[in-house]
C-alpha cells in the first residue's frame, strides 16, 4: 500500500498504545501523542526499536491549538494524514450528589471538547488533502448506558457518540468516515484507578472487588485487553469499513446489548 499516516491521541500507554501497535503492524506510519512526556518517550523508543516508522508529539487534547499543532506535526513529518484516533480520555468516580464544577470542567474539557477539537483538526486536513479520511473516537459502554459513580464520565462518553453522528453527517460529502469504538472493561491504568477509587468510596469493598464485579457477567467470560479494541479500530481504519459512518460500535465481550 502507499504509505498511510495515523495519529493516535493518548497513545503512550493503555488502549491507545495497543491501537498504535496494531496500526503500525497494519503498515501505517504512526504519530504517537500524549500529555505524559516521559511515558511517550519510552513508548516512542519501543516503537523505533521494533522497526516501526514513528514520531511523537506532546500535547493536551483539551487545547484546540494543541490538536491543530498535532496534525501539523504529522503532516510536516510524514507528508499527509489518513486516520485520526481520538483516544485520550480521563475518568472520575463520584457519587452524583458530590459532582462539582471542577470535575465537570476537567472531564468535559478532555473527553468531549478534546474529541471535538481532534475531529476539527483532522477534518480540516482531510478537506485540504481532498481524498477523504477516517476519524475514530473512544466512547465506551458508558456512552450507551450510564453507570452509578461514573455519572460525569458516562455523560462525556454520550457526547462522543453524539458528535460522532453530527460529524459523520456533516463530513460525509468530503468522504470522511467518522465512527467510534465503545470498549467494555479493559485492564488498563484507568481501571486500576477506578477500582481504587470505588474501594475508597465503599468500605465493604477490597482492592480488585469493583473490577471483579464489573467483569463478572461479561458474556465471553473474560475482561478486555487492548488487542480486542485495536482489532476493531484496525477495521475502522481500513477500506473494509468504507460504507460505515456515524456508528459507535460496542466491543465489550457482551455487556451492553444494543
Ligand atoms: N479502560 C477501559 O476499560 C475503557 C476505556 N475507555 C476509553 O478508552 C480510552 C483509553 O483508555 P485507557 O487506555 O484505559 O486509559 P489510560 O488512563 O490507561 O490511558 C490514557 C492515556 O491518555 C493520556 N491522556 C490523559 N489526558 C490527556 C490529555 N488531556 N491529552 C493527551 N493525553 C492525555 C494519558 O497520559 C494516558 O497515557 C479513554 O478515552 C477511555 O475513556 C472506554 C471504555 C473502557
Ligand atoms: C472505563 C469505562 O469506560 C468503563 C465504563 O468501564
Amino acid at each position: 500500500m502507499t504509505e498511510k499516516v495515523a495519529v493516535i491521541t493518548g497513545s503512550a500507554g493503555g488502549l491507545g498504545k495497543g491501537i498504535a501497535e496494531r496500526l503500525a503492524n497494519d503498515g501505517f506510519d504512526i504519530v504517537l501523542h500524549d500529555i505524559n512526556q516521559d511515558l511517550l518517550n519510552e513508548t516512542e523508543k519501543e516503537f523505533t526499536d521494533n522497526g516501526f516508522k514513528v514520531t511523537s508529539f506532546v500535547g493536551d487534547v483539551s487545547k484546540r491549538e494543541d490538536q491543530f499543532a498535532l496534525v501539523k506535526h504529522a503532516v510536516d513529518t510524514f507528508g499527509r494524514l489518513d486516520v485520526f484516533v481520538n483516544n485520550a480520555g480521563v475518568e472520575a468516580v463520584t457519587p452524583l450528589m458530590d459532582i462539582d464544577e471542577k470535575e465537570l470542567s476537567k472531564l468535559f474539557s478532555i473527553n468531549a471538547f478534546g474529541m471535538l477539537f481532534g475531529t476539527q483538526a483532522a477534518a480540516a486536513q482531510f478537506i485540504k488533502q481532498g481524498g477523504g479520511g477516517k476519524i475514530i473516537s473512544a466512547s465506551s459502554i458508558a456512552g450507551h448506558e450510564s453507570y452509578p459513580m461514573l455519572g460525569t464520565y458516562s455523560a462525556t462518553k454520550h457526547v462522543v457518540r453524539s458528535f460522532t453522528q453530527t460529524a459523520s453527517k456533516e463530513l460525509a460529502k468530503y468522504k470522511i468516515n467518522v465512527n467510534a469504538y465503545a470498549p467494555g472493561v479493559a485492564k488498563t491504568k484507568m481501571w486500576d484507578r477506578i477500582d481504587a477509587e470505588m474501594v475508597k468510596q465503599d468500605p465493604s469493598l477490597k482492592p480488585g472487588d469493583a473490577f471483579a464485579q464489573y467483569t463478572a457477567d461479561i458474556s465471553l467470560g473474560r475482561y478486555e485487553v487492548p488487542t480486542d479494541v485495536a482489532n476493531l479500530v484496525s477495521f475502522l481504519a481500513s477500506p473494509d469499513s468504507d460504507y460505515i459512518t456515524g456508528q459507535t460500535i460496542l466491543v465489550d465481550g457482551g455487556m451492553v446489548y444494543r
